[in-house]
């Protein structure tokens, strides 16, 4: 049962050094610290339960995003949980679409990551009262009250609530099965960690050795900066794992659409599965043209993690321009607004791949994407969602991973909240690992 009004909503400023030792860092994110807008909501019910959020945010960018959740906090203080599940389009809609605060968005950007951030503390409060692991949750909800979570504003000339309604109830025929099979073998992975662009060529064999002998078999090498470099690492990796292995490259939007042509061209000889943003986020005829130009090479496009909202991946789909796509937990608005995106990727037969790593993405899609699988696609069929060896330590309940898949978590919730240490040692500037770098750099 679903009970207590909000009665506070404190935001935390979280920063991983992740920098220092080139983890994460791409062709446009050279230095990236991997942190967090990470929010905690109370309520005054008796049982105690707090709902955790995060955002996920490169350093700097973080205290920006820190600044929207507070400026957002007037709308969810002294709110009934009860109310606001129960009509969640409502609420995600009030949230999305104050007044004021729409003019910096709309839905995209920094308020957009900011409601994306306190919106998953309110799915994880919920969860967490009913007992149920978040994808649990989901998988359980009839069609109609996950249907009312979902603002179908500005889709519905692609999906219609009947649609969408008839894709659930399509996705109810073997569910049962689909369950404990997700709960006996897990939801396939690939990996990220051998391969970001800051690491050199002997650490990327090593990670890439033990990475084999974990059971691997795909991975996803950074491309983009320099051909030369790209050539030599793409045919190291591939050397390494064999001709039958996956092999994904992502060049994070480090090129113009004729640029991306012709790279990927130079590095089709190493069977590339596809190429992640090859180019502006925001272009989606482009990513069409570059999508048209590669298929012959049988390289697909895949793109999502800086996809600002579901109608921008209305139009990707509806412009065949990405055969693979991504959501984000962090940048879309939340639960709500995925389920929008995975319900239009069914109906477009489009596979979801999900955008995870960072700090806590893994924790947080795994459930989306167990959903996906359970409830709308069942499917494996080129599928599979990204897996990063970061940070998951500073999370209570960390994603498990079994034979390169993920096992569906049990806790109740949405695997968000961090362990209290970790938050308070990574505060930034305050936290003691802060505290530490920054006045070593003073002293330089
Ligand atoms: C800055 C980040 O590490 C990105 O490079 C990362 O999210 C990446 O694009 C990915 O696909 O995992
Ligand atoms: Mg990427």
């Amino acid at each position: 049962m679903v009970r207590g009004r909000i009665s506070r909503l404190s935001v935390y400023d979280v920063r991983f050094p992740t920098s220092l030792g080139g983890h994460g860092s791409d062709a446009m994110h050279t230095d990236p610290d991997y942190s967090a807008a990470y929010v905690i909501i109370e309520t005054d019910a008796e049982d105690g339960h707090k709902g955790y959020g995060i955002t996920f945010t490169l350093g700097k960018g973080t205290e920006v995003v820190v600044c929207a959740v507070n400026a957002l906090a007037h709308l969810i203080l002294n709110k009934d949980l009860r109310d606001i599940v129960s009509d969640f389009r409502g609420f995600y809609r009030q949230l999305t679409s104050d007044g004021q605060l729409r003019w910096i968005g709309p839905e995209k950007g920094v308020v957009h990551l900011a409601t994306a951030a306190v919106l998953n503390a309110l799915w994880d409060l919920w969860a967490k009262q009913e007992g149920k692991p978040l994808w649990k949750l989901l998988v359980d909800m009839d069609p109609k009250t996950l249907l009312s979570c979902i603002d179908f504003r500005y889709i519905s000339d692609t999906l219609t609530e009947e649609e969408a309604y008839e894709i659930l109830q399509k996705g109810r025929v073997g569910n049962r099965e689909r369950e404990a099979q997700m709960l006996a073998h897990g939801y396939p992975a690939y990996t990220t960690s051998c391969a970001w662009l800051g690491y050199s060529d002997n650490t990327l064999k090593q990670l890439c050795s033990e990475a084999l002998k974990d059971g691997w078999t795909r991975f996803k090498v950074k491309v983009g900066a320099d051909l030369q470099d790209d050539i030599r690492r793409c045919r190291l990796i591939r050397d390494m794992i064999g001709p039958d292995k996956t092999l994904m490259m992502d060049a994070n939007q480090r090129w113009d659409v004729p640029e991306a042509v012709e790279w990927m061209s130079k590095l089709a000889e190493f069977k590339p599965l596809w190429i992640e943003e090859p180019t502006s986020p925001d272009d989606i005829l482009g990513h069409a043209t570059i999508s048209k130009a590669l298929a012959p090479l049988g390289i697909g496009v895949a793109t999502g993690e800086q996809c600002h909202n579901r109608v921008i991946f209305k139009q990707l789909l509806q412009a065949s321009a990405l055969q693979f796509l991504q959501i984000d937990s962090c940048r879309l608005g939340s639960v709500n607004e995925n389920l929008s995106v995975l319900l239009m990727a069914q109906k477009f037969g489009i596979p979801v791949c999900p955008h995870a790593g960072g700090v806590g993405l893994c924790e947080l899609v795994q459930h989306l994407i167990i959903f996906d699988y359970i409830s709308v696609s069942a499917s494996l069929e080129n599928r599979m969602c990204e897996y990063v060896d970061h940070l998951h330590e500073h999370f209570k309940y960390p994603v498990i991973i079994k034979k390169a898949s993920y096992m569906p978590p049990k806790d109740p919730g949405y695997s968000t909240e961090m362990k209290e240490e970790s938050v308070k040692k990574h505060q930034f500037p305050d936290g003691k690992v802060w505290k530490k770098l920054l006045a070593g750099q003073e002293n330089c």
